[in-house]
């Protein structure tokens, strides 16, 4: 700026500049200054969440491969139109699939590289759902026409299941699929407005195939939905084949890089072959041969899959949120008591911080329960193999609460994330918006939230009968088994201190799962005029109670597994005593916050007094205080590379301005000096003869 200024005007700026320096800070030495502060070895932690040093190093590789793309590039993302976001997230995702495919790279490397890249496509589904029932619904043969085809991407499939109609009662779905035995196929039909497909990602522009969701008819019996794979497309021209419509749906909320698309049907003729026969089947002759009792179990454990998978990725998204939030508050100054003064870093309000660190311990709590999740997964997934079932009704309704509480508290942890950014959080180059925009769905798709606490309750609610009639109960429920004879106990808390203690967290988490899982069936039981139903009237009008029943019993859960997590990696010596003991102090402020949202029930039920609960805030606020030091060293340790962030906020070195002014420097808005409303708008207003007769 002082360059083009003469000599006069650099002198009369010089004194102004320097008084309005005074004070100023470096947002760069404010990130370093942070990270001596760390009572713990960050590098340590970082090795230990990434389950080994050699996966961060092959993080770093991975990046190295990406960011070397030109579909990897992400210094643009965020001034895509849709129709660019469409086709550079396909590309992208086709991109990654090949490297996959030439490099023979674990599916490891390709969830990682997925998670790198951060830009869904018009593949989600084709991996996450086409090929999975293909899998796990085929026949061998079926599975041996589609496989091929469909890893080398010459069909491209997606999951056509929920209508405009209907989402979430499956049963309901319109669509219907009627078999012909004179012709030995079946006719597909939309028969309504409300049975045309609406939501499957990829249908809109990229799928020639869909696994679809129609009501089976044979010889005019109803046996309800099955699963069909039906072209939609033509593979030369990709043009929509005869009596099949389809398109995308718009543009959404987010996750705009998706075409998710609508679809329907006008007679349109497949083979008997296209129906997913593994387990139920349609003879040639048009006999119906239904299901083994396993394919249910088959169907379960495949949602059981999904939603650990959700419960797993909700670690990843809080603590990315939590990451650019923290490393942001600590260099963003705002307010000196005094002008001239450095100003106070954010991360040191009060009311940031104790916003922050909150949500920092949740986002830790969730990567915990995110791997404990897959283990329970896996070592089912081994059982299974053996036709032993037994874990999966546990395992369903674990994973069905889990999945609602840990998206639940994810999107709202993301938005609270961008809110202490102030402004700058509003931008896209926050990375804030996208992460919210486009996580947030999980709390609808794959069954809405409630939906899926439900599910939870009506589990709670049998083990709470099974109680009741003397039978034993093992797993999560376990310890409604003991519920009425605690029922008298009270909090043994004196000082706030004690709060820390995992007996005290435990028992009173404990008690207030019990407590609302009781008066859920209470609640049940008079709207059933003494009987507890588990549809209809009585069970629709009891579901405020219910859900908050399987939200504290998932709470408990969370809190438990953590605790033992943290204990088993202290005992087995897999971190260092200072690790250990700031981890142990975010397990505290996790218990602490999970018990202050439950604070009136524990009174309500007479569990503690108003002191004792009141004690909960005191401690919340001293450990806030305790782990403040550590926030962005803990934060560090989730391990994010700044290609993985894209967010200028976030950026490692602290440098949010420089990365701000970077990122609207390529804005396409600034292409020229003038503006692209110039001439159609701005020129005729502002030229001087209009302005004259204004
Ligand atoms: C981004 C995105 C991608 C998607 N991708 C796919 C896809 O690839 N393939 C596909 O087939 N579908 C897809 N879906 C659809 C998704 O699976 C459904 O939206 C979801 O299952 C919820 O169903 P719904 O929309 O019918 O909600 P509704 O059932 O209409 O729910 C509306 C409200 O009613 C409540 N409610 C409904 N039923 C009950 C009940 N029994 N008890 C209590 N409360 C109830 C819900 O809690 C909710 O609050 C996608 C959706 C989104 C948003």
């Amino acid at each position: 700026m002082s360059s083009r200024a003469d000599p006069r005007t650099t002198q009369l700026l010089e004194a102004p500049c320097r008084t309005v320096m005074r004070g100023s800070t470096s947002p760069m030495e404010d990130a370093a200054a942070e990270r001596r502060k760390a009572t713990f070895d960050s590098e340590e932690l970082a090795a230990f969440l990434a389950e080994g040093k050699d996966n961060l190093l092959r993080r770093e590789e991975l990046v190295k491969l990406l960011s070397s793309q030109p579909w990897g590039d992400k210094t643009h993302r965020y001034f895509l139109t849709r129709e660019q976001e469409y086709v550079c997230g396909l590309e992208a995702m086709v991109g990654m699939w090949k490297i996959m495919r030439e490099q023979r790279m674990s599916m490891e490397d390709g969830i990682a590289m997925r998670s790198l890249a951060y830009f869904p496509g018009g593949l989600e589904l084709h991996i996450g759902m086409f090929i999975p029932t293909i899998l796990s619904q085929g026949t061998p043969e079926q599975q041996a026409k589609w496989m091929p085809l469909s890893n080398r991407l010459q069909v491209i499939g997606t999951y056509a299941q929920t209508e405009l109609g209907h989402g979430t009662f499956v049963r309901g779905l319109q669509t219907v699929a009627v078999y012909d035995e004179s012709a030995r196929q079946f006719v597909v039909h939309s028969p309504c407005l409300e049975s045309t497909k609406w939501w499957p990602g990829g249908l809109g522009k990229t799928a020639t195939h869909v696994v679809l969701m129609a009501r089976l008819f044979v010889k005019g019996r109803d046996y309800g939905p099955h699963a069909f794979v039906v072209q939609i497309r033509d593979l030369d021209t990709h043009l929509p084949l005869p009596g099949v419509t389809v398109g995308d749906i718009g543009p959404k909320m987010g996750y705009n890089s998706v075409d998710n698309g609508f679809l329907s049907f006008d007679h349109v003729r497949v083979p008997r072959e296209a129906m997913l026969m593994r387990f139920a089947q349609v003879t040639e002759e048009g006999r119906y041969v239904p299901p083994p009792p396993d394919n249910q179990k088959a169907s379960y454990a495949t949602m059981v899959y999904v939603r650990a998978t959700i419960v797993r990725d909700s670690g990843d998204f809080l603590s990315r949120a939590v990451t650019i939030a923290t490393r942001y508050t600590a260099v963003r100054r705002q307010t000196a008591s005094k002008l001239g003064e450095p100003e106070v870093q954010v991360l040191d309000y009060d009311n940031v911080q104790q916003t922050l660190l909150p949500l920092m311990a949740r986002a830790f709590s969730f990567v915990f329960m995110g791997r404990s999740m897959m283990h329970m997964y896996n070592s089912f997934d081994a059982a299974r193999a053996r036709n032993d079932f037994v874990a999966l009704p546990e395992l369903h309704a674990l994973s069905s609460g889990l999945k609602a509480l840990c998206t639940d508290v994810t999107a709202a942890g993301i938005e609270t994330c961008r809110r202490q950014c102030g402004g700058h959080g509003y931008l896209l180059a926050s990375g804030l918006p996208t992460l919210f925009n486009s996580y947030v769905q999980n709390c609808t798709w794959e069954g809405d939230n409630s939906v899926m606490y439900l599910q939870t309750a009506r589990y709670l609610i049998k083990s709470a009968m099974a109680a009741q009639a003397g039978k034993p109960l093992t797993g999560s429920a376990q310890y409604l088994s003991a519920a009425s004879q605690q029922a008298g106990a009270r909090c043994g808390v004196s000082s706030p201190a004690d709060w820390c203690s995992p007996a005290h967290q435990l028992a009173a988490l404990t008690r207030v799962a019990a407590q609302l899982v009781a008066q859920a069936a209470q609640v049940l039981a008079r709207a059933g005029g003494g009987r507890l139903s588990f549809d209809g009237e009585a069970w629709n009008s009891s579901t405020v109670d219910l859900i908050r029943a399987a939200r504290a019993h998932a709470s408990l859960y969370l809190h438990q597994n953590f605790v033992d997590c943290v204990e088993a990696a202290a005992e087995q010596r897999e971190l260092g005593d200072t690790t250990a003991a700031v981890l142990r102090q975010l397990v505290q402020l996790h218990g602490v916050s999970l018990l202050m949202e439950v604070a009136g029930d524990l009174q309500e039920g007479g569990y503690c007094t108003g002191r004792q609960a009141g004690m909960l805030r005191e401690q919340q606020r001293a450990l806030v205080y305790a782990l403040r030091p550590n926030a962005l060293a803990l934060v560090d340790a989730f391990a994010y590379p700044d290609y993985q962030l894209n967010s200028a906020l976030g950026r490692k070195d602290g440098n949010v301005y420089q990365a701000l002014l970077d990122s609207a420097r390529i804005n396409p808005l600034n292409a020229t000096p003038e503006g692209p409303a110039y001439k159609p708008v701005l020129q005729a207003l502002l030229n001087p003869e209009v302005r004259s007769r204004m």
